[in-house]
């Protein structure tokens, strides 16, 4: 997700990462007024920050719960009293709240309400001031850069006075980690966690119009550790699941589901693949703090252990990927592609077949020159975009092959000469550009224009027919079900254009026109 060459240094303050200035020489000449320069996330602390007390590193006890200042105090002792402080001082068996909740994941509380409430406060403080936001990491847009905006030497103190020896203990050497808490099998393994010695720290938000859901993956770090910010019944859904490790063969099988607990921290080696549910209702805010262990990072064990890459095993549903998973497309059914709903128990599936029908998109007047229009079928789970270029209509799959961007947002240019990549492309072939990370797709082949084979979307047909646009897509009818029922099914074909809704109106599948 994140480039790790890119972490700053621990001891590296934010503060000391700010561009230097350089001395000034004696000036004979009236200075030229500097240009102005663009303000940056680090240009936030000390000026613009609400709650300062936040950014200190020596106030890192007031932020921690009682019942895990408690489980470190005789380590903490030892270590102001210079003695040797064995991190097999801190005994979880005594920690109050501290639960293993399966095989390799553990939680505890940690933070008080005062910091999460600050903390939230500060993260809209930072929104208001209008500052630029970089996105968290490489699947999550709503969040924040906490070690950005001046607080990794809180973090750190953080990290090194409390966290450090609950990862000892947990993901450290055999010498530290413990083999089972209140009688649970810990079974968690050795990931540098003797000695975790710098982190990435942000927030992640989801809300039903902007990050839903995060999709399977593994984490950029060793040892991920995640508080639950958001007070309990501020929204619906959203849990974290959990499956494998990436080395093993059940990466992709289901293994335990998670549910959010402010001020609790949820910790889990990075390698183990999870994701965050589709969110229902309302706003959940988290930190995370990924951890890792230059040390750990240079063994040899460690290295082998990486380069070996993901295991793609059998999978559960709820484990598939559609960002890292090749088979996505193939082993989750349509009707379920890109969300991300664990499924409940007695659920069953009713089964389908497919038959493939014109489908109204809006009148031909409609759809100008250079725009686009949105078709989505919520029963089928699809959406297309249909756009207009040099006269003629293309229709595509409006969630781009690279990470779902949506593609009825992306602007509109011809191919041109110097994106002949792809096998079939001609200059004046039209491209829409995704508006995610600007991956660009042929209008009228699909392609990546780059030539990423890949990269891919799916063409649909369409027509023009009695003034109006109309695609050909496959709909979903149950498989036993007699004509009458199915075509009484009522559906919903919501138009959108640049993400507005044009127009919700209901339709029955009877009235569609046969192909
Ligand atoms: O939504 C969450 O709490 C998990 C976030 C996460 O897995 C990540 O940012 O790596
Ligand atoms: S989502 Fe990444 S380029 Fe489209
Ligand atoms: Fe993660």
């Amino acid at each position: 997700m994140v480039d790790y060459s890119k972490w700053d240094k621990l001891e590296v303050s934010d503060e000391e990462s700010k561009p230097k200035k350089s001395p000034v020489p004696e000036a004979k000449v009236p200075p030229k007024a500097a240009p102005k320069r663009k303000l940056q996330p680090f240009d936030y602390h000390p000026e613009k920050s609400l709650h300062k007390d936040l950014f200190e590193p020596e106030n890192w006890k007031r932020w921690i719960h009682p019942s895990l200042l408690q489980t470190i105090s005789e380590w903490q002792r030892l270590k102001q009293a210079g003695e040797v402080a064995s991190f097999r001082c801190v005994d979880l068996e005594k920690m109050e709240g501290f639960r293993v909740e399966a095989p390799g994941i553990c939680s505890f509380p940690a933070l008080t309400d005062e910091f999460c409430d600050l903390l939230m406060q500060e993260v809209q403080n930072y929104r208001a001031s209008g500052l630029p936001a970089r996105a968290p990491n490489s699947m999550n847009n709503y969040g924040l850069v906490l070690n950005e905006i001046g607080m990794r030497p809180a973090f750190s103190a953080i990290l090194k006075e409390v966290l450090l020896p609950l990862g000892a203990r947990l993901f450290g050497d055999d010498e530290d980690r413990v083999a089972s808490v209140g009688g649970v099998a810990v079974e968690t393994e050795d990931w540098g966690g003797s000695s975790l010695d710098d982190h990435h720290s942000f927030i992640v938000q989801y809300r039903p119009t902007d990050d839903k859901h995060l999709d399977m993956h593994i984490d950029e770090c060793d040892v991920t550790f995640n508080f639950g910010i958001t007070a309990h019944g501020k929204f619906d859904g959203n849990d974290l699941t959990f499956c494998g490790m990436f080395d093993s063969a059940d990466h992709r099988k289901y293994h335990h589901r998670y549910k959010h607990v402010r001020g609790r921290c949820v910790v889990h080696s990075g390698k183990r693949r999870h994701g965050a549910m589709d969110i229902e209702k309302g706003e959940r805010a988290s930190l995370i703090m990924w951890t890792k262990s230059r040390s750990f990072r240079r063994t040899q064990a460690y290295r082998e252990r990486n380069r070996k890459g993901l295991t793609y095993g059998d999978a559960d549903r709820v484990c598939l990927s559609y960002t890292h998973d090749p088979d996505y497309k193939n082993l989750m059914p349509k009707k379920l592609q890109y969300h991300m709903k664990p499924k409940h128990e007695g659920e069953v599936e009713v089964p389908m077949r497919t038959e493939k029908r014109w489908i109204r998109v809006c009148a031909a007047a409609e759809l100008p020159e250079g725009e686009s229009r949105l078709l989505e079928l919520k029963e089928e789970n699809e959406q297309i975009a249909v756009f207009r270029h040099r006269g003629e209509l293309f229709a595509l799959d409006n969630r781009c092959a690279h990470m779902g961007g949506s593609l009825c947002e992306g602007e509109i240019e011809d191919v041109g000469t110097e994106n002949l990549g792809c096998s079939d492309s001609k200059a004046t072939d039209g491209m829409v550009i995704c508006p995610r990370h600007y991956m660009c797709f042929n209008l009228r082949t699909g392609e990546n224009v780059e030539g990423d084979a890949t990269m891919q979307q799916q063409v649909y047909p369409v027509r023009l027919r009695d003034d109006h646009v109309e695609v050909e897509v496959e709909v979903e009818v149950p498989l036993q079900s007699d004509l009458t029922s199915a075509l009484s099914l009522p559906r919903l074909a919501i138009w959108l254009h640049r993400n507005q809704v044009v127009a919700a109106v209901p339709f029955v599948l009877g009235n569609l026109e046969a192909a």
